[in-house]
């Protein structure tokens, strides 16, 4: 192994899933026997990602168990993986550059190994001879001195600049489409953090920054199981600054902590546990009769929050989820909560109506959440949202026949688009004369709200996610 152990300057952590079997996770065979295994486990990763649309944070772990990786290895590869998915429109740029062809013409194998050699070249502190060298025996090992000598030129050339002298060469000439391509972001994506931010819109790079950066693991105390104070001392973390239930991690991998693994507490972004615990809070007309829905609750995470609520208060938690796995993943979550799992479309779930509260936590685009999903911001694609904002009005729509006159819904997205945020709940008002809440009322203790009525969490300005919520009454 080499001196690229030293810290790099960015690395992650993520969740998502589809072709994730660790069918690429078998051990590496003779030939590879004599390479860089920490290497060969992010090359192998990108490829997973490229070949079969595999989820990085997903094949990853199996692939560290299988080839038994683990301390600073496990760290590198994982660094390295999730670093080039992140940064690959950047990379790619370079790579064809210095390649003097479009990325369309380099065989994938090849670019797999391009991207993760360029990445340690532009982004981490690894000697510059180390990246082209083990880069350049992956390639041969598997495809021969020809392509290797490709590879070798190549980051050659990469390595005759730094990534700031790249970004001068290659970044559009537009402020966003600069500030998209220098932090890693396809334009169209700044320019939804640009919209959604308005007049903040000098925020833009703060935003992307701390998107592009290693996230903290958000750990939530299971109310009634365990206090945030006692979880932080048993995990060695901190707790944290705006959720009573969240303790944040430095690294890591939750999964191994007896904590988790005893259902005492679970993995889950600071921000989705804000928006569980406001509609929690959320003011009614009435008594709460402890009828509470949560309409699109796989795989469970706030489902679990709001269960251990609302039972708490003696209530119970139906939850929705049309997709029957991901329905059993809310059931095994929520195993000893009093939540009534359905799988059902939310559209039309065959529930009797008079909910006191419903959580619309609607299917959207995520990219509130890149940063915990490397490869999900060159995936996304403009013409992903129009279906998405359909979906979630139709689910609002229905949770507005649902709500009891006096009842709240809140209606969140784990992004901060704002077709799929406050055009959404503007529709709502209008069609189902709804009442809009002081939403900010609802997140007591967290500063940079803004005007209101709804709240947009930020990664740059809380550390969390970029959710959006909004409450909305019956009348
Ligand atoms: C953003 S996720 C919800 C996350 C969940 N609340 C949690 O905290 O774990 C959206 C969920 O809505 C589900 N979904 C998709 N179409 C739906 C529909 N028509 N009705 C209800 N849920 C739907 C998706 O399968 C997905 O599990």
């Amino acid at each position: 192994m080499s001196e690229s152990r030293r810290p790099a300057r960015r690395g992650q952590s993520g969740s998502g899933g589809r072709n994730n079997r660790p069918r690429q996770a078998r051990r590496p065979d003779a030939s590879q026997s004599g390479l860089d295994q920490p290497r060969l486990a992010a090359r192998d990763v990108l490829r997973a990602v490229r070949e079969r649309d595999a989820y990085a944070n997903l094949v990853l772990p199996g692939l560290l168990r299988e080839r038994r990786l683990d301390g600073r290895d496990a760290a590198l590869a994982t660094e390295l993986a999730y670093g080039a998915a992140r940064a690959r429109g950047l990379l790619d740029a370079v790579i064809a550059d210095c390649a003097g062809r479009p990325i369309a013409e380099i065989d994938g194998p090849l670019l797999d190994v391009l991207q993760l050699g360029a990445y340690q070249l532009l982004r981490t502190r690894v000697a510059p001879h180390a990246a082209v060298a083990t880069s350049v025996d992956l390639v041969r090992a598997e495809a021969g001195p020809g392509k290797a000598g490709f590879v070798n030129a190549v980051l050659r050339r990469v390595s005759e600049r730094s990534e700031a002298e790249w970004v001068e060469r290659l970044a559009p000439a537009d402020p966003v489409g600069r500030l998209a391509f220098e932090h890693a972001h396809p334009t169209w994506i700044a320019q939804v953090f640009a919209d959604a931010l308005g007049a903040d819109a000098g925020e833009l790079e703060d935003v992307l920054v701390a998107d592009d950066a290693r996230p903290a693991v958000h750990l939530v105390a299971r109310p009634g199981e365990i206090s945030s104070e006692e979880l932080a001392l048993a995990t060695g973390g901190e707790v944290g600054r705006y959720s009573p239930y969240a303790v944040y991690l430095d690294g890591g991998d939750p999964g191994l902590l007896d904590a988790v693994r005893e259902g005492l507490a679970g993995v889950q972004d600071e921000g989705s546990q804000l928006v569980a615990r406001a509609l929690s809070l959320a003011p009614l007309d009435g008594p709460d009769t402890g009828r509470w829905l949560d309409l699109c609750a796989g795989p469970g995470g706030k489902a679990a929050l709001l269960g251990a609520l609302a039972g708490i208060e003696g209530g119970r938690l139906d939850a929705v989820e049309p997709v029957a796995h991901r329905a059993d993943l809310i059931r095994k979550t929520t195993k000893e909560l009093p939540v009534d799992v359905h799988v059902a479309d939310g559209r039309d779930p065959g529930l009797e109506g008079g909910f006191d509260r419903i959580l619309v936590d609607a299917p959207c685009t995520g990219l509130g959440a890149l940063r915990r999903r490397p490869e999900a911001r060159w995936r996304r694609q403009p013409s992903d949202v129009a279906g998405l904002a359909k979906l979630q009005r139709e689910l609002l729509a229905s949770a507005a026949e649902l709500v009891r006159p006096g009842g709240v819904i809140l209606y969140a997205t784990c992004s901060p688009h704002l077709s799929e945020t406050v055009a959404v709940v503007a529709d709502a008002v209008r069609r189902h004369g709804l009442t809009a809440l002081d939403t900010r009322e609802l997140v007591p203790g967290v500063p940079g709200l803004g005007d209101g009525p709804s709240v947009q969490l930020w990664p740059h300005r809380q550390g969390t996610d970029a959710m959006f919520m909004a409450a909305l009454r019956k009348p």
